[in-house]
């Protein structure tokens, strides 16, 4: 795939924003969180591009040549190659936020199985543990952070309805579970978007233990 930029994206950056989905997803593969060609991942470029993983590529296998450039339609810009089937969910977090700078998506097993374990209730209420303060705004273990559950579909149009249904009640967002698939989080800048994610599959693991626990 060849990636040509618009004279106001200067190559270093985009090549830094490429090296960092890069980094992030091998990491989150090597945990398993990235099974068989799933998630995707994006970094906001500026005010008007992003740049997303292409679709379908291996994540723990991530080059430069696998990573492209968006407008925040969700068009691309620069080259023919297909971004993310998921691209729509992450474009409405950038135009949503204009703070916002990057964007998760994975697959992992703890992700996946309380997602179907909590899709009849539509979220996940977390209350009383420590690393809630891991994600941004949130100050003490006593606080409440709700996890919405939306239902899965191969229709991006509805989810993105259901992420603004979501926000139009005026309650926070800071991430997503969508039914039997996974789990979407973001933050101002890579690093701050990975330490949700990790904080967020700690806290459902330990949500999910909880509930075998007081079964046996
Ligand atoms: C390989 S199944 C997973 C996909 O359907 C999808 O949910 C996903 O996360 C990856 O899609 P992609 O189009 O590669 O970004
Ligand atoms: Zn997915």
């Amino acid at each position: 795939m060849s990636q040509t930029l618009p004279g106001t994206i200067p190559a270093s950056l985009f090549d830094a924003c490429a090296d960092s989905i890069a980094d992030a997803a091998r990491e989150l593969s090597a945990l398993g969180w990235t099974p068989a060609t799933s998630s995707n991942f994006s970094m906001r470029v500026d005010a008007d591009h992003a740049a997303i993983t292409v679709s379908g590529r291996h994540k723990g296998r991530l080059g430069r040549h696998d990573i492209m450039l968006i407008d925040l339609r969700g068009h691309a810009v620069g080259s023919d190659a297909r971004p993310s089937a998921e691209t729509a969910l992450h474009t409405q977090i950038y135009r949503r936020w204009p703070d916002m700078g990057a964007v998760l998506h994975t697959h992992s097993r703890t992700q996946s199985v309380a997602s179907r374990l909590f899709a009849g209730k539509g979220l996940i209420r977390l209350q009383g543990w420590e690393l809630q303060k891991a994600i941004t705004g949130y100050d003490t273990h006593e606080s409440v952070l709700e996890i919405p559950v939306f239902p899965n579909t191969q229709h991006m149009p509805e989810l993105v309805a259901r992420v603004e249904a979501w926000l139009d009640t005026g309650k926070p967002l800071h991430a997503y579970l969508i039914d039997g698939h996974g789990i979407y989080t973001w933050g101002r800048d890579m690093a701050e978007t990975q330490r949700h994610l990790e904080a967020l599959e700690f806290l459902l693991g330990c949500e999910l233990d909880l509930i075998k626990l007081r079964a046996s």
